[in-house]
């Protein structure tokens, strides 16, 4: 049984189905031993995390995933717990069926589900409602025995894939199962680990029901969950030029937080030298308070060009605005071929101008710049974040950080990493200047846009999670974060 842990290989839906054949066909594995298997799993995941449950309530859907709820509850039954079993339709035939049947011999006969019908009082809820053959949102009976689990309040445990979630893309198109143990069997769906789907799975625990590892060897998977990582220590006679110079540009009359976020952030991330091309009031304030920002007025290109000849890298869009002053330093810090990270409003002014990367870049959009980015909308780049975030890095030959739950990074050669940690509590202001800042000191110290990309969003996701560990997810807020970036790029550990 491995834990949600890191570096792991994500699969396709379809991945999985093709697995699940091969271990029937190639390795003479029938589906109903992968089912008993999965059971017996899920079981075991069941009684380590309530060892004092002893009323079950199994649900159990029209396919194979109530195929696994059946064996089990039989199980259950079997080793003398309290076992209600409802199902939303027998099951035609085939596996599913024959694990039905095996109930129904063992005196366990299963209910119907009724509109209305009241559920037993028990320890834990088994949900084997739907799994990778979830076609469409719930709806009718199905959606309505999702409603009557939530509001029960019993911890659901989820088998393979929550009810209601797709497994393959993250999207909740409708109502669905809020797991508190999710426990997915032979390889990972990637879908569980972004967008809206982590709401709904709790931890995720995988079982590769003990299949030999030659059944994944010449599938290569979809994606991979970021490893955690750090920096390596610096070398003893290291100076601040062996660290690259960030250049941020930004900061429009009025926007000053963000462009000082982004250069703390690069400053805390290690870079050797930050320096800042803004405008506006707030510059003798930002020079007063941390100096070692540079910060620099820059009215216009003529300004900005000796600090664009002096920096290794750029960080391009923090409060920069889209009027005449921005699209002139954001024009002219592309044209610079410099190493670059760009977000927030030079997103936007990229939309509106669209290129390809020559140079190392990384775009760091949310769903609505991506949106913007691609021509579409928000709706329909939450409905397939990895399609979204690969069309983004293909277009713009750019490494690509899709934000959000479940942050996607992704490479113009069709690489994808997800990330596993972070939470609500960065839904807050400042949050995207400060991993802009991160990802630019990265590119600075001569990683490459894939790796800094990687190890950015990591480090910044997971020193969010420390932050909240602290005090809690409300009322967090970007500079809380910049102490645990430290720490983290240093190779303590996140938990
Ligand atoms: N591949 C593996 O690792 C293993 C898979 N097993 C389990 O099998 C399910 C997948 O089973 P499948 O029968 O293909 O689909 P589901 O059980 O998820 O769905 C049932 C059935 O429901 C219909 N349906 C789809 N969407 C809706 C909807 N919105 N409303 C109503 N009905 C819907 C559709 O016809 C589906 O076929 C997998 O998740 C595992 O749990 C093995 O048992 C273990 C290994
Ligand atoms: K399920």
């Amino acid at each position: 049984m491995q834990i949600d842990r890191a570096d792991l290989d994500l699969y396709t839906v379809e991945q999985a189905r093709m697995l699940d054949r091969r271990a029937s066909e190639a390795f003479g594995m029938p589906g109903y031993t992968l089912m008993r298997r999965a059971a017996s799993a899920a079981f075991a995941a069941l009684l380590g995390r309530w060892p004092q449950a002893r009323r079950l309530l199994v649900c159990c859907g029209p396919g194979n995933n109530g195929g696994d709820g059946y064996q089990l509850a039989a199980l259950a039954c079997d080793r003398g717990l309290e076992v209600t079993l409802i199902e939303l339709a027998a099951p035609a035939s085939g596996d599913a069926g024959r694990a039905r049947a095996a109930c129904v011999e063992a005196g366990l006969t299963p209910v119907r589900w009724q509109l209305g019908m009241s559920l037993p009082e028990v320890e834990v809820i088994v949900d084997a409602l739907f799994g990778t053959g979830l076609k469409r949102a719930l709806e009718g009976e199905a959606a309505a025995l999702v409603q009557a689990l939530a509001a029960h309040g019993a911890p659901v445990l989820a088998l393979d894939v929550p009810s209601g979630v797709n497994a393959d893309t993250g999207e909740v198109p409708g109502p669905a199962v809020r797991a508190a143990l999710t426990v997915t069997f032979i390889v990972a769906k990637r879908g569980l680990y972004t967008g809206a789907a982590p709401a709904h799975t709790g931890p995720v625990w995988l079982d590769d029901l003990a299949l030999p590892a030659a059944l994944r060897e010449a599938l290569a998977p979809d994606a991979r969950l970021l490893a955690s990582a750090g920096l390596p220590p610096r070398a003893r006679d290291a100076h601040k030029g062996d660290n690259g110079h960030v250049l941020a540009v930004g900061g429009e009359h009025g926007t000053a937080g963000a462009i000082r976020l982004c250069g703390e952030a690069a400053l805390r991330c290690g870079a050797g030298l930050v320096s800042v091309a803004t405008r506006g009031a707030h510059l003798s304030a930002l020079n007063a308070a941390r100096p070692e920002l540079m910060a620099h007025a820059v009215e216009g290109v003529s300004e900005l060009g000796p600090l664009l000849a002096r920096a290794t890298t750029l960080a391009v869009g923090p409060g920069l605005g889209q009027g005449a002053w921005g699209h002139a330093l954001w024009l002219t810090a592309l044209d610079s071929g410099k190493p670059l990270v760009l977000d927030a409003d030079g997103l936007n002014l990229l939309a509106r101008a669209p290129r390809r990367f020559t140079q190392p870049a990384v775009l760091t959009p949310h769903p609505g710049e991506a949106a913007r980015l691609l021509g579409g909308d928000v709706a329909e780049v939450q409905a397939d974040r990895f399609a979204a975030a690969r069309a983004l890095a293909a277009r713009y030959q750019a490494v690509v950080v899709l934000k959000g739950a479940g942050s996607l990074i992704a490479a113009p050669d069709g690489r994808l990493a997800v990330c596993p940690w972070g939470n609500p509590g960065m839904a807050s202001g400042g949050m995207g200047d400060l991993l802009t800042g991160v990802i630019a000191a990265l590119l600075a110290q001569h990683l490459t846009p894939w790796q800094a990309a990687c190890l950015g969003v990591g480090l910044h996701a997971r020193a969010g999670d420390l932050a909240a560990a602290e005090a809690g997810e409300r009322g967090l807020i970007a500079s809380d974060l910049l102490l645990p970036l430290r720490r983290l790029l240093n190779g303590a550990p996140s938990t």
